[in-house]
């Protein structure tokens, strides 16, 4: 065990802001909380960056089955390891970290099988808002003594977080980490989405349906693969000039087609439908519209969107007799700890870009101002600061 400061005296409990969400559909909290030192396989986190993602509205929206009360939500972040509890090998205090909601223990079966990135080691606990070595919360409100659930096993809305050793990706130091904290979540989602789950080919058709962060990283993702067509899908055409920024060659509102399904729009576009598409809202109407905007043979359509609680897709059957595929992805299919650092030096190479995703810099303050902006459809992501690196 050891601190940032290099000592070897045992961590101790650190007092810092953080947001908490107490309850659904309310403004969040700012509190003074207490965070427990990292226990075995665990890192504290000093948390320097931080983004909203659809996501966290969903969960504080309480469209979430396993949205849990109150807890400190956030899962795309950045910062640096404070100090590191027993048996952490991978990391040190003073390491520029990424923390991941999807773990990689390179030990468990979906770890050791090529077909997954989903890692099953942490996930029953990150399901329930604790760590896994005592199933407890290391997050406490001082005024109150109230314990305070986890979130996706990263709790990032706070100035210091703990999280497993299995969830921390370990970057290099010269990228900005205002930047690379989209890598979190919503940018790796998409660009993996197209990559990893679709395995996109030079040459092929595709739509990509919401036109937020997540959909146009998909739009990056096709155009690094060489689809000669894109088409982005969105009721809100102000969103059409960052498609066609990103490389859309079209774009299409469901809203101008009198009353027409788009699935129908799509397919007498392209002669009988697309090679791919991608859902990026959470909307299972549109999950629908996605599939069935599929070519016959082969066409198919990649979930990314994440629908409320209780909701469920659906479609004739005969729609994936005659070819069509539906699969699903969850952080794009990246394994984490293997696969972040490696995104961060294509950042780093120009490959991709993360900036242009930036719409809003903020301060730590303004989440509630931040969650507002999303709702409102006016920003793709805004990053907050919130601790200094130094
Ligand atoms: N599977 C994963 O690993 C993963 C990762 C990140 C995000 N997500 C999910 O992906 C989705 C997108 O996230 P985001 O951060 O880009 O969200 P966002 O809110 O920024 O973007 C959604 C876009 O969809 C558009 N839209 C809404 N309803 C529509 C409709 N009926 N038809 C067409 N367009 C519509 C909106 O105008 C907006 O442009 C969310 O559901 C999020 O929870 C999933
Ligand atoms: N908890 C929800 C599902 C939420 C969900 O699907 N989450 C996505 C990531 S969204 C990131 O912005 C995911 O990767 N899920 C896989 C996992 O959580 O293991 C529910 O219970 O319906
Ligand atoms: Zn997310
Ligand atoms: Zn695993």
């Amino acid at each position: 065990m050891s601190d940032s400061n290099g000592s070897n005296a045992p961590p101790q409990p650190i007092e810092c802001r953080a947001w908490v969400a107490y309850e659904p559909k309310k403004p969040l909290k700012l509190e003074t909380v207490i965070v427990n030192p990292p226990q075995k396989g665990e890192v504290r986190v000093k948390i320097c960056y931080m983004a909203l993602c659809h996501t966290d509205a969903y969960t504080l929206g309480g469209l979430d089955p396993e949205g849990l009360f109150p807890s400190i939500l956030g899962h795309e972040a950045s910062g640096i390891v404070e100090s590191v509890g027993e048996g952490v090998t991978s990391v040190k205090p003073g390491d520029h970290v990424i923390p991941c909601y999807q773990a990689f223990c390179d030990a468990c079966k979906f770890c050791l099988s090529r077909k997954t990135n989903l890692c099953g080691s942490v996930r029953q606990w990150t399901g329930n808002g604790v760590m896994k070595n005592d199933s407890q919360s290391r997050f406490t409100v001082k005024e109150t003594g109230k314990k305070i659930y986890h979130f996706m096993g990263t709790s990032t809305f706070a100035e210091y977080t703990v999280v497993h050793e299995v969830s921390c990706a370990k970057i290099r130091e010269d990228a900005d980490l205002e930047s690379v904290c989209l890598l979190g979540c919503g940018v790796s989602t998409g660009l993996g989405a197209v990559w990893n789950t679709a395995k996109v080919e030079s040459g092929a058709t595709a739509a990509v349906f919401g036109l937020g962060t997540v959909g146009l990283a998909c739009i990056e993702g096709l155009v690094h693969a060489g689809a000669k067509r894109i088409i982005g899908v969105d009721i809100d055409a102000k969103k059409f000039e960052a498609g066609m920024k990103w490389g859309c060659t079209e774009c299409v509102n469901p809203m101008d087609h009198e009353g027409r399904p788009i699935q129908e729009v799509i397919v007498e576009m392209t002669d009988g439908g697309v090679d791919y598409s991608f859902e990026c809202i959470g909307n299972v109407e549109v999950m629908r519209s996605a599939l069935e905007c599929c070519h016959k043979g082969w066409g198919e359509s990649i979930i990314i969107g994440v629908a409320a609680s209780g909701q469920m897709i659906q479609t004739r059957p005969f729609q994936l007799v005659t070819g069509r595929v539906w699969k699903g992805t969850a952080f794009g299919g990246f394994k984490s700890r293997v696969d972040v650092p490696k995104l961060v030096d294509r950042y780093m190479n120009k490959e991709i870009k993360l900036r242009d995703y930036i719409t809003h810099q903020m301060q730590f303050e303004d989440l509630n101002k931040a969650f507002d902006l999303l709702h409102e459809g006016k920003c793709l992501r805004a990053v907050l600061k919130a601790m200094p690196e130094k």
